[in-house]
């Protein structure tokens, strides 16, 4: 099967006053891909999250989402490409229940019907169809991070931007969390932001690390662990 590019940026560069955040940042991503961003704090992951999701607009450079030029839409000009995004700011109704949260995402882009059907099977693939009655506002961390992915999914993306989904999860939620990014990736590919390592081995391919705005480096997490450059860059010393 040929790979298509899906997601590129070129020359991408995003400066906040004398800040420089992001600088001459090319990249891409394959159809089908999972890829995770990882770097020290600071080195301008989210940045270049924020400026693939809409949230921000590069100073310089450009973004394309298969054949558009998304470099100066909004979220929801992005989201209406068939971009699912889940951001560190939660993104879900508390006084609504798990079903009503799902439900409304589907509702966004299928019929009624269509929607009860896809919110019944996402559910179960979250494993919280015992709990769709339950009210967002009273559930645990962690299940309510598994409620925004079901929104993501709910709404079939071909494309998922997530930032940092496991923050805060103990390691077995984590690990379930790695399990239904994994299924996500049968149907969608996926550009996510992450610090835990252990999440990362569980399910990335492929690698990107940043650095004071920059792509350092891109490949498997085997090599780029064993990497001393890298190893370097994390434990604080100069590059
Ligand atoms: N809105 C902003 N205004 C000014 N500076 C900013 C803004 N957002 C980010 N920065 C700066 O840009 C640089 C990159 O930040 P960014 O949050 O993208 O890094 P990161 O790799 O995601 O870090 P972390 O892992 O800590 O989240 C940092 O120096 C940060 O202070």
């Amino acid at each position: 099967m040929s790979r298509e590019i899906l997601v590129e940026t070129r020359d991408l560069a995003m400066h906040f006053g004398g800040v420089i955040a992001n600088e001459a940042v090319s990249f891409t991503l394959e159809t089908g891909e999972l890829r995770c961003l990882i770097g020290p704090n600071g080195a301008g992951k989210s940045t270049f999250f924020k400026c693939l999701t809409g949230q921000l607009t590069p100073t310089e450079g450009s973004v394309m989402i298969g054949d558009t030029d998304t470099t100066n839409f909004e979220p929801h000009e992005v989201a209406r490409l068939g971009v699912g995004i889940k951001t560190q700011t939660p993104n879900v109704f508390d006084g609504l229940s798990i079903q009503e949260n799902v439900w409304l995402s589907a509702r966004r882009w299928h019929s009624a019907d269509r929607a009860r059907a896809i919110t019944r099977e996402t559910l179960e693939r979250v494993r919280l169809g015992s709990l769709r009655s339950r009210s967002v506002g009273a559930l645990a961390h962690g299940q309510r991070q598994w409620v925004e992915l079901a929104m993501v999914m709910a709404a079939e993306p071909r494309l998922v931007l997530l930032d940092e989904p496991a923050a805060g999860m103990t390691d077995e939620e984590t690990l379930f969390t790695a399990e239904l990014i994994r299924e996500i990736n049968r149907t969608a590919s996926l550009i996510i932001v992450e610090h835990d390592m252990n999440f990362i081995r569980a399910i990335a391919e492929k690698v990107t690390v940043f650095h004071r705005g920059r792509i350092l480096m891109e490949d498997t997490m085997e090599v780029i662990s064993a990497d001393p450059v890298v190893r370097d860059v994390y434990l604080g010393h100069k590059h």
